[in-house]
Parts: structure tokens; C-alpha cells; sequence
């Protein structure tokens, strides 16, 4: 059984005139208790799945279920069987932390304390700060209170828009550890982000780009699924080594990653026939290395077909 079952999903915006396709014929299913990841860059359309799916957006065209019960037929429903923090931030920031929490558990008919084991673990972090508004909370902070808030009423599936999105490295790793604990509770969780180093957290991911998804599966078999031979280059004139490599007929692709360019070759070239061409062009302190592919790289190749 799925947990959330997305057919043939498409939304347009129009403004004076000018049509945006957002969602481009999107299907996918999410087993329960599973934790799915939506990847991708801004303007790839996770937002507009997100509201679609909790209820606050209709589709163009196609159908989705949630916990089995349809989107637009049964929203009322819906709303009580999930959880949803959008990426903006959505708390009151003119209630304190505690009174933000309290009303967002009064208006699901619940109480905080009626739900304190599930928040537990987020909240002791935020409760020092009880008394503090939330609009002058930290970045981390307000994640951390924004995450209590949409769990307060104990929805069968969690729907995360970029939680981690301006949210320093050790909140972000935080963050994610809080996640695997609410799946090991059976919570479904789908959560969009546009950071690649990410998508190892996830069962499984979708990689997202202009409307379409272009792939999904564990992060592990979109890695291996990677077919061509990847080089990683660096010498001490990047820039020069960059522009050289791209205009190289062995090669497919180069771009920065890190302290080195990777370098996807074409079909039919070798590493030796680019080392070659390289030495040749004499850069200084040159080094060429077989690069082992990311993610991000997998998501570079897909948006090039
Ligand atoms: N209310 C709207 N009116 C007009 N265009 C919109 C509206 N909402 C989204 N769009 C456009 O639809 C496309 C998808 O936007 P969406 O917000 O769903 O993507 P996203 O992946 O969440 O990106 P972001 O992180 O930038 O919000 C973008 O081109 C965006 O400009």
C-alpha cells in the first residue's frame, strides 16, 4: 500500500498572459513509512507538488491519493492526516515559541501534551527558549520550532519544503538525524531540497528539474546507474584548464566541483587520449584522477539528455 500515489500530475500558472508550466505530466508513489526525497534546483516545481498534495493548490490534470484518500475530493480529510511546513517560514512571529506550538495544536483539536513523546526530541532543543518570539529565533531554531508545529497533531505523512534551505551545516546534519527518528516511528516523509548531498539521507529520491522528474530511485542505484567515465582535473590555473577541457573533442562535459573540474568523456574516448592532450598544453602541477560520480553529477548528466 502507498502512501502517497501521484498520476499524471500537471499545473500551469498564468500571469497577464504569460503561461509557466510548473508540473509537466508528474507520476510517482511513495510507500508508507518511506523517506523520499524531491531534488532539485529553484523553479523545478517542488513547491507546487507540495501544495498540490497537502490540499492548498489544484491540479491542471491528473489525479493524486494521500493515505489512499483523493486530493481534492477528500481535502478535508487530508488536513488532518498530514503535516506540512512550507519552505517560507510559517510561524507567528509574534507569538513565543510555546504559544506558537499551542495554538497550532488547538486548532487540530489536540494538546501539546497529548503529542510530547513524538515531539520530545525537537522540543527539549527550542524549550529554553519557551518564552522567546519566534520571529527572533535563530534559523535552526525556527526549524526546529516549525517541525514541532507541523507534528503537533500526529500526521501519518510529513510534507518538508526545503527545511534545510538557509540553515547552517550542523542544523542541517541535526535535522536530518531528527527525520530518521520520526521514520523509525512509521511517518512517511517527503522532503524537497535543493542541496544534492542531501539525497543520501533518503530511501529513495526524485530528481526534479523545469516540471519533469527525471529519475527516481535509491540514491545508491542512481549513482551506479552512471554509465560514462568521469575524470576529476585540477592544476594551478583552473580557469584556463576549464575552458581547455570543454573545448576538447574527447570530452562530453566539465564542470567545477570542489578543488577539481570533473570531466564526463565522450562514448568513445579514453583518459589517456585527454592526459595527452593536456600534457601537451603543459599546465603546471596538473592531475588527473578517475572521479568517483555524486549525485550532483548524476543530476548534471540527466539534465543534459
Ligand atoms: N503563484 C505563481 N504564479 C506564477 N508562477 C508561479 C507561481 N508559483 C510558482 N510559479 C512558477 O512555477 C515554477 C515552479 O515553481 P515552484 O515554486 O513550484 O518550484 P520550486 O522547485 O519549489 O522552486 P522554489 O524553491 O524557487 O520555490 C517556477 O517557474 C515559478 O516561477
Amino acid at each position: 500500500m502507498y502512501s502517497v500515489e501521484v498520476q499524471h500530475i500537471s499545473k500551469s500558472y498564468t500571469v497577464k498572459k504569460a503561461t509557466t508550466p510548473a508540473l509537466k505530466d508528474i507520476s510517482f508513489a511513495v510507500k508508507k513509512g518511506e523517506l523520499f526525497g524531491i531534488i532539485g534546483p529553484d523553479g523545478a516545481g517542488k513547491t507546487s507538488l507540495f501544495r498540490i498534495l497537502t490540499t492548498l493548490l489544484l491540479a491542471d490534470e491528473g489525479t493524486a491519493t494521500v493515505e489512499g484518500l483523493d486530493v481534492v475530493k477528500a481535502y478535508k480529510a487530508i488536513r488532518e492526516q498530514v503535516g506540512y511546513m512550507p519552505g517560507r517560514f510559517s510561524l507567528y512571529q509574534d507569538l513565543t515559541v510555546k504559544e506558537n506550538l499551542d495554538f497550532f495544536a488547538t486548532i487540530f483539536n489536540t494538546s501539546v501534551e497529548e503529542n510530547y513523546d513524538l515531539i520530545k526530541d525537537i522540543y527539549v532543543q527550542i524549550e529554553p527558549f519557551r518564552d522567546r518570539k519566534a520571529g527572533k529565533l535563530s534559523g535552526g531554531m525556527k526549524q526546529k520550532l516549525a517541525l514541532s508545529c507541523a507534528l503537533i497533531h500526529r500526521p501519518k505523512v510529513l510534507f518538508l519544503d526545503e527545511p534545510t534551505t538557509g540553515v547552517d551545516a550542523v542544523s542541517r546534519k541535526e535535522f536530518w538525524e531528527m527525520l530518521k527518528r520520526l521514520k523509525e516511528q512509521g511517518i512517511t516523509i517527503l522532503v524537497s531540497t535543493p542541496y544534492m548531498d542531501e539525497a543520501e539521507m533518503c530511501d529513495r529520491v526524485a530528481l526534479m528539474q523545469n516540471g519533469s522528474i527525471l529519475s527516481i530511485d535509491t540514491p545508491q542505484q542512481i549513482v551506479a546507474s552512471f554509465a560514462q567515465t568521469m575524470l576529476a582535473v585540477r592544476s594551478a590555473s583552473m580557469l584556463q584548464l576549464l575552458n581547455k577541457v570543454r573545448a576538447s573533442s574527447f570530452v562530453e562535459n566539465a564542470y567545477p566541483s570542489g578543488i577539481y573540474h570533473h570531466v564526463i568523456l565522450k562514448q568513445q574516448a579514453t583518459a589517456d587520449q585527454l592526459q595527452q592532450e593536456l600534457s601537451a598544453a603543459a599546465f603546471a602541477d596538473l592531475e588527473i584522477k578517475k572521479g568517483q560520480p555524486t549525485i550532483e553529477d548524476c543530476f548534471m548528466q540527466l539534465m543534459r539528455i
